[in-house]
């Protein structure tokens, strides 16, 4: 029995051939029997509280039994910390396999003293007491695979938490995105509300993308008169009708917007008056034309446009108040068509 200058061990008791086995097949715990053979042929190391015997990654060729004090074995991540006491063993495979990457941290939560197995030593355990030996390994590889298989269960629980996970963020997400969509439409027509226009808005001037677009304000012509007539709901499907215009109009990057009540807009890119007022002449004109196709109760009702280019430098209410005097305009003149903003106010 090999001993250095501060060690001492536990007297060595070879009498009972027959090996002892403990009642759980995975404890890292020897029998006297096996410590007290491991004890004949270990060096004794000294250790301290805090102090680190290895570390994960290290590459290792000893295993250690405690003879007194305790020691945590960490595995990193959120695998459970083992706390070790006396004739518990670990870094059993560095000795077996040789050059062995430590799966944990090692140290010592309290001062105590080890045996310190290397290959050598275990080779003259295995030619001493083969049977003890056998019975050892045959616990340190179960050991080995419990381990393993708990290891796999652990990370199979991980891998459904994760999905699990994964699933309620991608419900919440999808949540989000409807909440938001549900909160920039207007409920009646499926069109933009006022707050996705100004949000729309927004954003075109955070990324700068406000110039060569104009605007076109929409309104009903007398349709007090049409609610009154043929009621509300004839007056929502009237509503409909002039939202299926506007978007049949609009393309990527425009905007139809219902601003309330019997007052819509359209946003769409346009460089020049002439581009501008093919829109509006198209959207009158439809409107106009639904019209003539005769519909009790009315499907359509005529529109009245206030057509300008926006100044990417001025605000919504600046360009609501060009168009909407044009819209004006285009009311006291009979409605059913299109004026463009007074010369005065267009931008230079
Ligand atoms: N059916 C229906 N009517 C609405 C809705 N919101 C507002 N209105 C009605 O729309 C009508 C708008 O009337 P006015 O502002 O006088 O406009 P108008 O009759 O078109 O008159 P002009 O614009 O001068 O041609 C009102 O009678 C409102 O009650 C709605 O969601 N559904």
């Amino acid at each position: 029995m090999k001993v250095d200058a501060v060690g001492s061990v536990a007297p060595c008791d070879l009498s009972s051939s027959k090996p002892v086995t403990p009642r759980d097949p995975a404890a890292a715990e020897l029998t006297p029997a096996e410590y007290a053979l491991f004890a004949s042929v270990a060096r004794v190391r000294r250790m301290y509280t805090g102090e680190t015997l290895f570390r994960r990654g290290d590459l290792g060729t000893t295993m250690f039994v405690i003879s007194s004090g305790a020691v945590e074995l960490d595995f990193g991540e959120d695998l459970i910390a083992k706390r070790l006491g006396p004739r518990e063993f670990f870094g059993e495979l560095g000795l077996l396999i040789g050059d062995h990457a430590r799966s944990a941290d090692a140290v010592a939560t309290s001062d105590g003293e080890l045996l310190e197995l290397r290959h050598e030593e275990f080779q003259l355990l295995v030619e001493r007491d083969s049977t003890h030996v056998s019975y050892f390994l045959r616990r340190a590889i179960m050991r080995v695979v419990l381990n393993e298989q708990g290891l796999i269960r652990r990370l199979r629980r991980r891998n459904q938490d994760l999905e699990s996970a994964l699933d309620s963020l991608r419900a919440t997400a999808h949540q989000l995105n409807q909440t938001e969509v549900l909160i920039r439409t207007d409920e009646l027509t499926g069109l933009y509300n006022r707050r996705g226009l100004s949000l729309h808005l927004q954003e075109r001037r955070r990324s700068g993308t406000l110039s060569g677009l104009a605007l076109l304000l929409v309104d009903c012509d007398r349709f007090k008169q049409v609610n009154d007539e043929h009621g509300h709901l004839v007056g929502d499907r009237v509503l409909q009708g002039v939202a299926n215009i506007l978007r049949s109009v609009v393309g990527p990057g425009d905007l139809a917007c219902r601003l309330g009540g019997d007052e819509f807009c359209l946003l769409v890119k346009a460089g020049d008056r002439d581009e501008v007022m093919r829109y509006a002449d198209f959207v009158v004109a439809t409107a106009h034309g639904l019209l003539q196709v005769p519909q009790s109760p009315p499907l359509i009702c005529t529109l009245s446009l206030g057509a300008c280019l926006l100044a990417p430098d001025a605000d919504w209410n600046d360009w609501y108040a060009r168009a909407d005097a044009a819209l004006y305009r285009a009311k006291r003149l009979g409605g059913s068509r299109v004026e463009w903003q007074d010369a005065s106010l267009a931008p230079a």
